[in-house]
């Protein structure tokens, strides 16, 4: 983004914010469909405007607040709390957006959620420009929503351009989920 582009991204964020909200509500209503009809109307009516804003690449606010998921839409915003060559800690508090049955988290939200958190530690301290080339995640309990969650990351070996790196997500004493992952760093000049 150009200095002259600049902007208080504070604002940007405030949006996505109030959409995260959008999204957790309309997993919670039953409106009937009248009301329905014009509250789809209104939401077209936001994207509308939103369109006149359309930037390129390098200019996207989203793009510019970059790590932590608190710029887009779709990812999970977390804290990283803690952060040391090999290891991260952090925390996350998923929304009735995130839900799969009755509050609990969705598997494949949790699956995205250590694609973003292990990517982005790699990215800081294992190889930059790399990608996931696997992610195995085990679910060993079901993930509260609504609850501040406790996150680790570690990596545990690198070799050549393969970082491969270990992550949990912990309700207290128990372990949600965990994961295990390879980031493998691209080749120069690829895409
Ligand atoms: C700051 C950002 C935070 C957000 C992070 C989000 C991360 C993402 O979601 S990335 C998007 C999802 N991932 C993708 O789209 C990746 C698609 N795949 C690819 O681009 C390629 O297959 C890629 C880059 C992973 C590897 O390709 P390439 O660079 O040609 O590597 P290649 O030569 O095949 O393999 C390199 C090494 O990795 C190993 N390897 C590659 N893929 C795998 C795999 N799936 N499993 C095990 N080993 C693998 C190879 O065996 C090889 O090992 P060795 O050096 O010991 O022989």
């Amino acid at each position: 983004m150009t200095e002259a582009q600049a902007y208080d991204t504070d604002v940007f964020v405030d949006m996505i914010e109030a959409f995260r909200d959008l999204q957790a509500t309309l997993c919670l209503v039953a409106p009937p469909p009248e009301a329905t009809t014009e509250l789809t109307a209104t939401i077209e009516d936001v994207t509308n405007r939103l369109k006149e804003f359309e930037a390129p690449e390098g200019d996207r606010v989203a793009r510019e607040l970059g790590l932590r998921g608190i710029g887009h839409p779709v990812l999970v915003p977390y804290q990283a709390t803690d952060m040391s060559d090999t290891g991260m800690l952090g925390s996350v508090t998923f929304s009735y957006a995130h839900m799969g049955s009755t509050n609990t988290v969705h598997g494949g939200v949790i699956t995205m959620l250590f694609d973003d958190v292990l990517g982005m530690f790699v990215s800081r301290k294992g190889q930059p420009n790399s990608r996931t080339a696997f992610l195995k995640v085990n679910y060993r309990n079901t993930t509260p929503v609504n609850r501040e969650l406790r996150m680790t990351a570690s990596i545990d070996k690198i070799e050549g351009r393969k970082t491969f790196v270990t992550g949990t997500l912990s309700d207290g004493d128990i372990v949600c989920a965990e994961a295990e992952a390879l980031f493998v760093q691209l080749l120069p000049g690829r895409p």
